[in-house]
């Protein structure tokens, strides 16, 4: 049995903390589910992390859909939450439920992801109707990337953070069983976290969040370049890859791989002598009609 929404509901009810990741793929996911992560995030960070673009704004439902079908496939005991795309919830609430519910039948997800406050709790409120758990965003929202002027920390101000408590209440209301903070000051998501009865997980977002979500590639330093500043590398994968391929392509330059222990031979007692003759044959009718 996975992870359900009333596991979770313990958990901040214990104050046993969640950690979420996200993955894209079967072999990420599988890892993922044996160390024990209970929720995995098919993210549309996809979009920047394993497809090269430079926002999340180009990823689409069938590329959701693919990708979450994988990571289903990996896993046995986490929840697997998939990210809504750009464009496919903030048009009408009938759209957000049609797409919602792809996630779920053909993705095979568990739960559904979308950023936002108020202008989406209408639809928020539909999926939820459908049988759908909900999990909310606010914060910063990559989505809205360009609204915002870059990725940049948002609720600084007593305005926004007033607008941010009261989008986090709507969005409980509307029937979400968890919210992702992101890209927030510390002690505006412990009010939120205090505030709210259902798990917030945070990334940008200070310690006192009920869960973390942070992004594989950053967990594992994948990409080159620097990372987020609310990231920390646990493993330097990328560069252990990149030397490993290196240590591949020498190997392969130099003769030395495959070796007898990656290569096959012929049974035992087979006369060899024919097989040289056979291409020594060959060889001299290649070179007669001139194709050598
Ligand atoms: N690799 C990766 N990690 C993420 O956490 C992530 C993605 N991609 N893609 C989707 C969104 C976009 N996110 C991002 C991306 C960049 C910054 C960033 O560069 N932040 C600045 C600070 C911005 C500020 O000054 O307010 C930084 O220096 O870290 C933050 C969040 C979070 N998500
Ligand atoms: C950063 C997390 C919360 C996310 O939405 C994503 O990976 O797309
Ligand atoms: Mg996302």
């Amino acid at each position: 049995m996975r992870i359900t929404v009333r596991d979770l509901a313990e958990m901040k009810r214990s104050g046993q903390r969640i950690a979420m990741v996200t993955a894209y793929d079967y072999p990420l996911a599988r890892l993922l589910d044996e160390a024990g992560i209970p929720i995995v995030l098919v993210g549309d960070s996809l979009g920047m992390t394993a497809l090269g673009y430079e926002t999340t704004l180009p990823v689409t439902l069938e590329e959701m859909i693919h990708h979450t079908k994988a990571v289903v496939r990996g896993t046995q005991r986490a929840m697997v939450v998939a990210d809504m795309p750009f464009l496919t919830y903030q048009i009408s609430s009938e759209e957000a439920v049609r797409n919602a519910g792809r996630l779920i039948q053909e993705g095979g997800a568990q739960a559904v992801k979308l950023e936002g406050g108020r202008s989406v709790v209408d639809q928020v409120r539909r999926i939820v109707a459908a049988g759908i758990p909900v999990m909310g965003h606010l914060g910063l929202l990559p989505q809205s990337v360009h609204q915002m002027g870059g990725f940049r920390v948002q609720a600084r101000a007593r305005e926004q953070i007033q607008i941010l408590i009261e989008d986090a209440l709507l969005l409980r209301e509307a029937g979400i069983f968890s919210l992702v903070l992101e890209g927030i000051p510390a002690p505006v998501a412990r009010a939120v976290t205090e505030i709210l009865d259902v798990p917030t997980i945070g990334i940008g977002a200070g310690p006192h969040c009920d869960g973390q979500v942070q992004v594989i590639a950053d967990l594992l330093h994948l990409l080159p370049g620097p990372l987020p500043r609310h990231a920390r590398p646990f493993l330097e994968a990328g560069e252990l890859i990149r030397d490993a391929l290196a240590r591949y392509a020498e190997a392969v330059q130099n003769g030395e791989f495959p070796g007898t222990a990656e290569s096959f031979q012929l049974p035992k007692g087979f006369d060899t002598a024919w097989l040289d003759d056979l291409a020594r044959q060959f060889a001299e009718r290649a070179r007669s009609s001139g194709a050598g």
